[in-house]
């Protein structure tokens, strides 16, 4: 099958968060399956651009209201990655180094994504699906449909994945004109609550809607920042999908970014050299139990509860843990950890900013991962803590219900609680400091046991071709 995927993200081009993780390896791992998946991105200016190779594909031009724009596509020359990756130029909008936080994002992915209608419209041929991720791409199954201009490709099925409901493109009806020359019966198919919403209209246009884990599709019902009413409606058509892991690039045994590799067989001997390398660099006790954080630091990741959790850990238990943080997202959360190193040093450390390589060191030294997130639509640290036998402290909500069993249940081999509150996971907390002071036994047989699940991408790539088939 032909499959375009079109996103914001797709690592190592530009990552921000998961997105880009999946985007990396979903079409990679279909290829490895024998279909001809290609990612079509903006071209940001990032360190892949000027490392690889080009040859221009095509080169087009098109209007934003009343900017006119010209485009060109452009494909990396040698495979890099797997599969066909084309990025989509658009000077003045999308020549920029970060994917996202800029005031003209609108502008930026509405162009973008009129662009890739635009060249796909050029095509002498079909190709089988056009899957789009997220709000960025959502208006393409409108276009698609109900733009004059692109509806000859309206015969093409699309399917729309949710990585996270939480942001949805709102665009205030003024900027309808962006939109190119579109059937005014259907404004119904852009619109929710009033505006016109990219990742609600996606939801309505899409053949098919698929997000990733099952619990997150049922919670989507009842909780998904407004369009709760939607999703019940539209609910036939939705399915979840649990995301895998790209074994290429998360596993302890081969990771190029660190040293001491690993696998099940010597997974403390391998954990506890790379707990030494961590906490010499960050002047922490290896020793001790060694808990982090790694992401976003923003509200759906509870990032706010963090500053209180280590500080009332740190008083009820006495200094008996170690915590390493590393991430950016609200200022005040990012002032709050920064000036908790004053107040423990040798006992609490944290890295403001975004570092690849420092994460999979994290993540292969620690012993404790927190991810006490309010909403987690499926979650890829805990899968990656688990492969690399790092315990993962988990809320119950989303993917990480789908993820992890309790320690408490039959052969469970996290740490679950309800509530993104203080006293729910310094208790937490405090299990796991106690599983690694009085039952190291135990703590050993459930990293081996979270090492050997399967959360491999195979499973999961043929559950998309099955639904890309129903649409046939
Ligand atoms: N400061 C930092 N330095 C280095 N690495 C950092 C970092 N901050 C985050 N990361 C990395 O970014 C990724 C985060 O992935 P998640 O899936 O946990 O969350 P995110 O909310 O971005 O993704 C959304 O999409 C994904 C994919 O579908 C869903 O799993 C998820 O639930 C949903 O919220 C991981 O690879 C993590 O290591």
């Amino acid at each position: 099958m032909e499959i375009i995927h079109v996103s914001a993200e797709c690592y190592p081009v530009a990552k921000a968060g998961g997105l880009g993780d999946v985007v990396g390896a979903l079409p990679k791992y279909q290829v490895s399956m024998g279909h001809n998946a290609k990612v079509v991105m903006p071209m940001y200016r990032t360190k892949f651009l000027y490392q690889n190779e080009w040859v221009v594909d095509f080169k087009g031009h098109s209007n934003l209201g009343e900017r006119w724009f010209d485009f060109t596509v452009i494909k990396e020359k040698h495979n890099e990655l797997g599969f066909d990756l084309y990025l989509i130029d658009i000077n003045g909008l999308l020549d920029r180094e970060k994917v996202y936080g800029y005031d003209d994002d609108t502008e930026r992915f509405t162009a973008f994504q009129i662009a890739v209608v635009n060249w796909l419209s050029h095509w002498q041929h079909k190709p089988d699906v056009v899957h789009c991720h997220d709000h960025h791409t959502g208006l393409i199954p409108f276009m698609m449909k109900y733009c004059y201009d692109y509806n000859k490709l309206a015969d093409i099925p699309t399917v729309v994945t949710i990585h996270n409901a939480q942001y949805q493109g709102w665009m205030g009806w003024d900027k309808s004109i962006y939109i190119p020359r579109w059937d005014s019966w259907k404004r119904g198919m852009l619109e929710w609550a009033g505006s016109i919403n990219p990742l609600a209209s996606a939801v309505k246009n899409a053949w098919k809607v698929t997000t990733v884990s099952w619990s997150y599709m049922e919670e989507l019902r009842y909780n998904s920042n407004g369009l709760e009413a939607l999703f019940e409606y539209e609910k036939g058509k939705c399915i979840g999908i649990l995301n895998g892991i790209d074994a290429d690039v998360w596993d302890p045994a081969t990771d190029k970014y660190i040293d001491n590799h690993f696998s099940v067989e010597d997974v403390e001997e391998g954990k506890l050299a790379n707990k030494k390398l961590l906490c010499e660099q960050f002047g922490l006790d290896s020793s001790k139990p060694l808990f982090i954080f790694i992401g976003r630091l923003v509200g759906e990741k509870a990032a706010d509860i963090l500053p209180d959790t280590i500080m009332s850990s740190m008083y009820n238990f006495q200094g008996q843990a170690n915590f390493l943080i590393l991430g950016s997202g609200e200022p005040h959360v990012e002032w709050q950890l920064s000036q908790l190193t004053h107040a423990y040093p040798g006992a609490y450390n944290a890295v403001i900013g975004y570092n690849e390589k420092l994460s999979h060191l994290m993540y292969s030294g620690a012993d404790f991962l927190l991810m006490p997130s309010r909403v987690e639509p499926c979650g890829l640290n805990q899968m990656y803590a688990m492969q690399y036998g790092t315990v993962p402290v988990v809320r119950s909500t989303g993917g990480l219900k789908d993820t992890v069993v309790d320690m408490g249940d039959f052969q469970g081999w996290g740490i679950r609680f309800n509530h993104a509150s203080v006293g729910d996971l310094t208790h937490s907390i405090w299990r796991g400091i106690d599983l690694y002071n009085n039952n190291p036994t135990h703590l050993e047989w459930m990293r081996k046991r979270m090492m050997s699940i399967d959360n491999s991408w195979e499973n999961a790539v043929q559950q998309y071709i099955n639904v890309y088939s129903s649409l046939k």
